[in-house]
Formats: C-alpha cells, structure tokens, sequence
C-alpha cells in the first residue's frame, strides 16, 4: 500500500543488459564460422524492492559495478526494468554522468537551457534562475566556450548547478562530488543540506562513508546487484540494528553477501574527505 508520503516505490526490479562482441557484418560472419557467442547478457540488478518517503535523504554505496548507476537511471526513467516496476513521485532531476545531456557544439550557455529544459525547467524558469545557476557554477568567461572545451570538473560543474536549481521532489546524486575541487564540493554538499531541508527526496551516491554519514539518514547497499544492506542511520553514523556503520574487523573484504561486507566497503572510504 503507498502512501501518499511515499515518494520512490522499487518492486521486484531486475534489469538485463545485452553485451555485442561484433559489430560489422564481417566480425559477426567470423564469429559465426568459429562458433564464437555473438552476445552475452549481464544480469546488473535481481531483485531490488525498497520504499522511500518524501523527504528521506538515502546514500548508496557499493563496489564499482554493484548497480548504483543503473539504479539511479531506473529512478530517473532513462531506462526501463526488464522485471518489476519503480514509481516516482513529481519532478526528479539530478546529474547522474558528468556531462550526461551536454552537447558538445553548444555553448554552456545553450546547454544551460537546453538541460534545464530536459530537466522540467520552463523558458521563464530557466531565465529566472540563470544569474544563480552561473554564479554557482562558477565557470567565468568559459560560459560562451563550447562545451568540448570544458574540462571535466567544468562540465561537472555546470551540471549540477543546472540540476540542483530545479525544483525538483526528488534528487539524484551520482558521484557529483568525485571530479570538483574541494571548494566546490563543500559548496554542493551544502547545496544539497538545503534542498535536504527543503524536504526533496535524495538519493546520494558515493564510496565516501563520511559524506554519506553527514548527508544521509539511510543507507542501501548494493552487491554485485543485489540489495544486501538497508538500514535507518541513525546519531554518531551507526546503523539501526546494532551493526557499527564504519566499523570493521577484518582486513580481508567479507564474501558478498555477508553484512560485513559493507564493513569492507566503508574501509577504503575511511578518513575520506567530502
Ligand atoms: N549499457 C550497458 N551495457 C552493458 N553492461 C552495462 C551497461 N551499463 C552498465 N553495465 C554493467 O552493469 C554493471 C553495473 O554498472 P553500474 O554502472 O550500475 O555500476 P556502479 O555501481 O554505478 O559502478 P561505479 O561505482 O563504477 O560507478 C557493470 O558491470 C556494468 O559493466
């Protein structure tokens, strides 16, 4: 039963990608003749349910290719689950690749309007909001360059200003923080505290455990595309259920599955900076 505080419904999401080896027509003839596979399929998320209300702020962590991102991009609606349903309550933006939806030709500020208009933004929006989007930005005289000469922390940059000044429910984070300087970090965690309090949805994701901990009161966990971890944070970063969050005592990471394992995972995370 869904709420109507309820704002991210997941229910039995499993999503398949379909890995080519061969392109050309003679790679496939080749590959046919030697009886080599033509394709394969990667399972990349089995199973996922899980409910968010309005308002939560989730982080979620795993190892490189857990599913984060294509979780995130079943959220925003870009891709569709072979299995099961996700719901979404009002707007969602975010920035979920660096320069996802920039075009290369256009200028920042062309694609200043553009994003905002992929993203909801009306034309009176947009020019209502452009001075602050810029200024947060911080990109200076770069704006009327095209965007192929953008640095990646640029186009990062410009990203998620766009995407942090819509007025969104629900915001998606992935690893917007990895590629900015440390200025501009701290100016998009606090960014992201506001809205936080403004009570949009967030869905952070990250390898960090303590920005995490400053920005999140639940975390998921995925392994190798499974959901293994869910729990409320609660005071002092520790997890509801008594499992110490950042706590681990093994050096060698726990086999997936185990809860330990996020343990493992928070470990190369340890000390990190925002
Ligand atoms: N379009 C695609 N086609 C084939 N495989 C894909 C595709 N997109 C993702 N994958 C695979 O799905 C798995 C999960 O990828 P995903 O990008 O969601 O991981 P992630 O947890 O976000 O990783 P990272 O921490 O490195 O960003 C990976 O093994 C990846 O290679």
């Amino acid at each position: 039963m869904v709420s109507s505080n309820t704002s991210i419904v997941v229910d039995d999401v499993s999503k398949i990608f379909t890995m080519h080896y061969h392109r050309s027509l003679k790679q496939i003839m080749v590959a046919k003749v030697r009886g080599l596979p033509l394709s394969e399929t990667f399972q990349a998320l089995t199973d996922i349910n899980f409910e968010v209300e309005q308002g939560e702020s989730v982080g979620l962590m795993g190892l490189n290719g857990s599913g984060k991102s294509t979780l995130l991009t079943l959220i925003n609606g870009v891709l569709k689950p072979d299995s099961g349903t996700v719901k979404t309550r009002g707007r969602v933006a975010g920035l979920i690749a660096t320069g996802a939806g920039f075009h290369p030709q256009l200028s920042g500020r062309d694609n200043l309007f553009l994003n905002a208009a992929i993203l909801g933004m009306s034309e009176a929006e947009t020019h209502r909001k452009f001075d602050e989007i810029v200024d947060f930005a911080d990109i200076g005289r770069f704006l009327d360059t095209p965007v192929s000469h953008y640095s990646s922390g640029m186009s990062a940059r410009l990203g998620f200003s766009i995407a942090i000044h819509v007025d969104a429910d629900i915001f998606l984070a992935d690893e917007v923080l990895a590629v900015g300087d440390k200025p501009f970090k701290v100016k998009c965690m606090a960014k992201m505290q506001e809205i936080r309090q403004q009570g949009t949805t967030i869905f952070y994701v990250s390898h960090a455990a303590a920005s995490v901990q400053h920005m999140c009161d639940r975390i998921l966990v995925l392994e190798g595309g499974h959901l293994n971890y869910d729990s409320k944070l609660v005071d002092g970063g520790s997890v509801e259920g008594g499992i110490k969050f950042l706590h681990y005592d093994d050096e060698e990471p726990d086999a997936p599955g185990d809860k330990n394992g996020i343990s493992a995972l928070a470990d190369s995370a340890l000390g990190a900076e925002i």
